[in-house]
């Protein structure tokens, strides 16, 4: 079967955050924030969820569990949902784990939130890399824990991690956890074995936790290859995995996630205290993905692949001084522009407002991004077309304050 990647579909109505949540999440505005584009008009490249059609297999098996009629509550009994991931973890990244490490929760965001709750005592610190994905900061402050960032050393756009900082900041006693992107947001970046092994043996050597987030390690470039950070430390429990096939198969909205926590002793906590109960809709979903979802999948990466093909060419010719390297996992764009336009300027504005385009920018991502803007290149190639013309019209002509024609 061929998917239709390039089909453009109408979210209004759908309470999507997407074409509706953007004026509060971005903007910390309210639905009267008024912009030159109908809300319609804009090219939305900003949060991580895709402008594709949830593959069929899945929205099939959704289907099938509503004409059982009844949706009561639901947990995961069914043995094939473990047999669906585990399969899944097997093919794509040779590794395993015993069926009762695996958890579940209404999605990765919430899960950082308990596990830090559940794994960091008062006083401790949480530590992560950056520029990093926002939440990592709202999960340690939300349990009012301080953060530690170790900033990423970039080199012309490669990001590397400062082991010297990290362990620095790691050596700390009251550093107890580290949460750990893995593929990286917002940079791309598949971390080597060799660094994921100097990042483990650091966390472990000072009695740090570790929480790698693998949200992304589906969405992988052509060739690349994802290793779970668990895999490398088969003789430790204090590594907890988070994956869903929520970002892979666009159904963040079905709110569940896979955490993996081979610590008996937190798994026990989490029994406890983790809210278990599951929407029957999101189980059927999320094993379906694991199931059927390959064939769909493997076209969705050819796209993304030349999507990616688009930005890079598109950036060599009209911005030639952006800082762009086609990353090696997500569908996010990590482009530094700081050639074009002055620091102090409201990146997300500025192109909302010029270009209607909707995008996040390097202010968004705790610290350490400054001069950069990340797009969202899910999308089908006329839109992303649409919004790389608006966006280097405007960087080319913004000194003659001209906005740009939608
Ligand atoms: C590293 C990482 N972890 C967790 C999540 C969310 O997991 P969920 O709670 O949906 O299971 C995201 C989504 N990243 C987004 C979502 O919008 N913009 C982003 O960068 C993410 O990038």
């Amino acid at each position: 079967m061929k998917y239709d990647f390039d089909e453009i579909i109408d979210r209004t109505g759908t309470n999507a955050m997407n074409t509706d949540g953007f004026r509060q999440y971005i903007f910390n505005a309210t639905e009267d924030m008024k912009f030159p584009f109908k809300d319609e008009e804009f090219i939305r490249m900003w949060i991580a969820d895709m402008e594709f059609a949830t593959p069929p297999e899945i929205r099939e098996a959704v289907k099938e569990r509503l004409d059982r009629k009844i949706m009561g509550y639901s947990q995961v009994f069914d043995p094939a949902y473990y047999e669906a991931v585990s399969n899944w973890m097997n093919r794509y990244y040779d590794w395993s784990f015993p069926k009762e490490y695996l958890e579940t929760s209404h999605g990765i965001i919430p899960a950082l939130y308990e596990l830090v709750e559940y794994i960091c005592k008062p006083n401790e610190k949480v530590l992560i890399v950056t520029p990093s994905y926002g939440y990592f900061k709202s999960a340690a402050e939300h349990n009012h824990l301080e953060l530690v960032c170790s900033d990423l050393i970039n080199e012309q756009g490669h990001y590397s991690i400062d082991f010297a900082d990290f362990e620095a900041k790691a050596s700390d006693e009251q550093v107890t956890l580290c949460i750990f992107c893995n593929p990286h947001n917002p940079s791309g970046r598949v971390w080597s074995t060799e660094e994921l092994q100097r990042v483990g043996e650091i966390c472990l050597n000072h009695n740090v936790w570790v929480i790698s987030d693998e949200i992304h390690c589906d969405l992988l470039r052509t060739g690349k290859k994802h290793t779970p950070l668990a895999k490398l430390f088969p003789d430790t429990d204090r590594i907890i995995t988070c994956m869903s096939p929520s970002k892979t198969f666009n159904m963040a909205g079905l709110m569940f996630s896979n955490v993996i926590i081979a610590n008996e002793g937190l798994r026990t906590i989490w029994q406890k205290r983790h809210y278990g109960f599951k929407n029957p809709l999101s189980i059927a979903a999320t094993q379906a993905a694991y199931e059927h979802g390959d064939e769909w999948l493997k076209q969705l990466k050819t796209y993304l692949d030349d999507n990616f093909a688009v930005v890079d060419q598109y950036v060599k010719r009209y911005l030639p001084q952006a800082v762009f390297h086609i990353p090696d996992a997500t569908y996010l764009a990590w482009i530094d522009i700081t050639a074009y336009i002055p620091s102090n300027v409201n990146l997300p504005l500025f192109f909302a407002e010029q270009a209607g385009v909707l995008l996040e920018d390097g202010h968004m991502f705790v610290a350490n991004g400054g001069g950069c803007i990340r797009l969202n290149l899910a999308c089908p190639r006329s839109v992303l077309e649409e919004g790389l013309r608006r966006i280097s019209t405007l960087l080319v002509n913004k000194d003659e304050g001209v906005p740009v024609q939608v």
